[in-house]
C-alpha cells in the first residue's frame, strides 16, 4: 500500500551529500578546536562533531575527515585535546577550519599542556584532555572514542555554536 509522504520527508535512498548537509544546518553545535601533540608531530581542527558517550569511563566521540591535515597526527599520536570555545574565539574557529596553513595555526591563541601533551587552550570554555581508546571508520571519516584524562574549565564562560552555517555567540542566562 502507498502511503502519503509526510511535508519534507525524503526517502533514505533519495538523500544526497548536499540534502544531508543542508539538514545538518539545521542542528546548533558546540564548537572546538581538537589537538594533538607527540611524536608524530602537533596538529588541529576546528570541529563540530564531538559527543559526549558515557562518564563511566568518562569518554567523548570526535569525527575526525581521515584527509583532513590533522589526521595523521591524531591518529598516530593517539592523544587528543577538545578544547571547547567561547564567543570570543570565532577568528581562532576560522584558523583551525582551514583558513590557515597547518603548520602556522598555533601561533593563534596562548596554549599549554595538561597531562597527555596535547595543546589546551588557556581561555577555553572547557578542555578535555584524553586518550584515543578505540576508533573505527565511518565512510569519510574517523570517529574516535577518548578517554578524558583530565578537565580545565571556566564555569563562567560563554559559548559559542554553530547554527545555519554561522556563529552564534551564548551567555549564562541569556
Ligand atoms: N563533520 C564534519 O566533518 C564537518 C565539516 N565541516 C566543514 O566545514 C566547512 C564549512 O561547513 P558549513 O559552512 O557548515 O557548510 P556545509 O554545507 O559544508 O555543512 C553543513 C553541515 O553539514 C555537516 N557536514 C559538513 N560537512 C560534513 C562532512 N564532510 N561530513 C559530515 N557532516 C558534514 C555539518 O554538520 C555542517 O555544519 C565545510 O568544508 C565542511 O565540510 C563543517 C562542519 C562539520
Ligand atoms: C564550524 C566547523 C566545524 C567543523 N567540524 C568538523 C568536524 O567535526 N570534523 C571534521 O573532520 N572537520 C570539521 N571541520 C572541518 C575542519 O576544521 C577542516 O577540514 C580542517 O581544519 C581544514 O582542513 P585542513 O586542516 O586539511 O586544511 C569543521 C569546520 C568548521 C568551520
Amino acid at each position: 500500500m502507498n502511503m502519503p509522504m509526510p511535508h519534507g520527508f525524503q526517502p533514505a535512498e533519495t538523500v544526497g551529500r548536499e540534502a544531508f548537509r543542508d539538514a545538518m544546518a539545521s542542528l546548533g553545535a558546540a564548537v572546538s578546536i581538537v589537538t594533538t601533540d607527540g611524536p608524530h608531530g602537533r596538529a588541529g581542527f576546528t570541529a563540530s562533531a564531538v559527543c559526549s558517550v558515557t562518564d563511566t569511563p568518562p569518554t567523548l566521540l570526535v569525527c575526525l575527515n581521515r584527509s583532513s591535515s590533522a589526521f595523521p597526527a591524531i591518529a598516530a599520536n593517539g592523544v587528543l585535546c577538545v578544547n571547547t570555545l567561547t564567543h570570543e574565539h570565532e577568528a581562532l574557529s576560522a584558523v583551525f577550519g582551514g583558513k590557515v596553513p597547518a603548520e602556522q595555526r598555533f601561533s593563534a591563541g596562548s596554549w599549554s599542556r595538561l597531562v597527555t601533551g596535547a595543546p589546551a587552550l588557556d581561555d577555553a570554555a572547557v578542555s578535555f584532555d584524553c586518550r584515543v581508546a578505540s576508533m573505527s571508520d565511518v565512510g569519510t571519516h574517523r570517529v574516535l572514542f577518548a578517554e578524558v584524562l583530565a578537565i580545565r574549565h571556566s564555569p563562567a564562560a560563554s559559548g559559542l555554536v554553530y547554527f545555519g552555517r554561522r556563529y552564534h555567540p551564548l551567555h549564562h542566562g541569556a
